[in-house]
């Protein structure tokens, strides 16, 4: 079942309105030059906020043992999301360590990106395909910032696979149908500025998420039935004289 997923809340009312709109995962920023940034106990609080009703992700960049060992212990996360430059080594350690699934992020911008996403083939959980930063960005995700979507259309990827970067809620369908992921992930795009999420927009986008996913599900028996070979007919028995 594909998943939506809102990242960098920071504020109850917005939270409530990824839950209310029905986002299967929700994302804080443990980043402290992001303008997404939320302190362990304001995370906590909104954490026990979700009661369940959504998977949480923390989202950490080249973070320490102390740091994640900090995090887990304050918020008792679903999903690690790294998003810095932690090598399959890391991740690997970092997931043995906690025990609990890691969505590494990897940046996309040509063909030869996917090459480094098969190092982290059954080391990470889930792979997050993002943009690449731009040269002079302060933090290497949450930059709006769109990366060419064809460049994942029908080739071996691992899975499951996220797509995000510059997504938003006019282009989601776009994008899901073309990539077809596992899962979406949106942060800039259901912002008024940075770190100010729209509850209308993360509305908007979970809709039109929603709807994309439900529309290429639909079509993948005709899919399937595209490509196959099929058996000869039986021959229809003569029938009467
Ligand atoms: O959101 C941040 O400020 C941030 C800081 C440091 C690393 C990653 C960060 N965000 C990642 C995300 O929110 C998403 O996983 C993804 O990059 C999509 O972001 P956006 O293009 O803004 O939708």
């Amino acid at each position: 079942m594909p998943f939506v997923k809102i990242c960098g809340l920071s504020t109850p009312d917005t939270l409530d309105a990824a839950l209310d709109a029905g986002a299967e995962m929700i994302g804080f920023v443990f980043f402290a030059k992001s303008p997404r940034y939320v302190t362990l106990e304001r995370a906590a609080a909104l954490g026990r906020r979700v009661g369940g009703r959504a998977r949480q992700a923390v989202l950490t960049v080249d973070a320490g043992d102390t740091e994640l060992e900090a995090i887990v212990a304050a918020l008792r996360p679903d999903v690690l999301q790294l998003h810095g430059r932690e090598s399959p080594e890391r991740v690997a350690a970092i997931r043995a360590r906690h025990g609990l699934p890691v969505m590494k992020a990897l940046g996309v911008a040509a063909a030869a990106d996917l090459a480094a996403m098969e190092a982290y083939r059954g080391v990470a959980d889930a792979i997050l395909a993002d943009a690449k930063p731009p040269k002079d960005a302060v933090r290497p995700g949450g930059n709006g910032r769109a990366f060419d979507w064809t460049l994942l259309a029908g080739r071996e990827r691992p899975r499951p696979l996220v797509l995000s970067g510059g997504l938003d809620p006019d282009n989601v369908g776009e994008a899901i149908r073309i990539v077809r992921p596992d899962g979406v992930d949106v942060s800039s795009g259901v912002e008024d500025q940075p770190g100010v999420k729209n509850p209308d927009r993360i509305f908007a986008f979970v809709a039109a998420a929603r709807a994309a996913f439900a529309q290429i599900h639909e079509a993948l028996p005709l899919e399937a039935w595209s490509g196959e070979r099929r058996a000869p007919r039986p021959a229809v028995p003569a029938t009467g004289p």
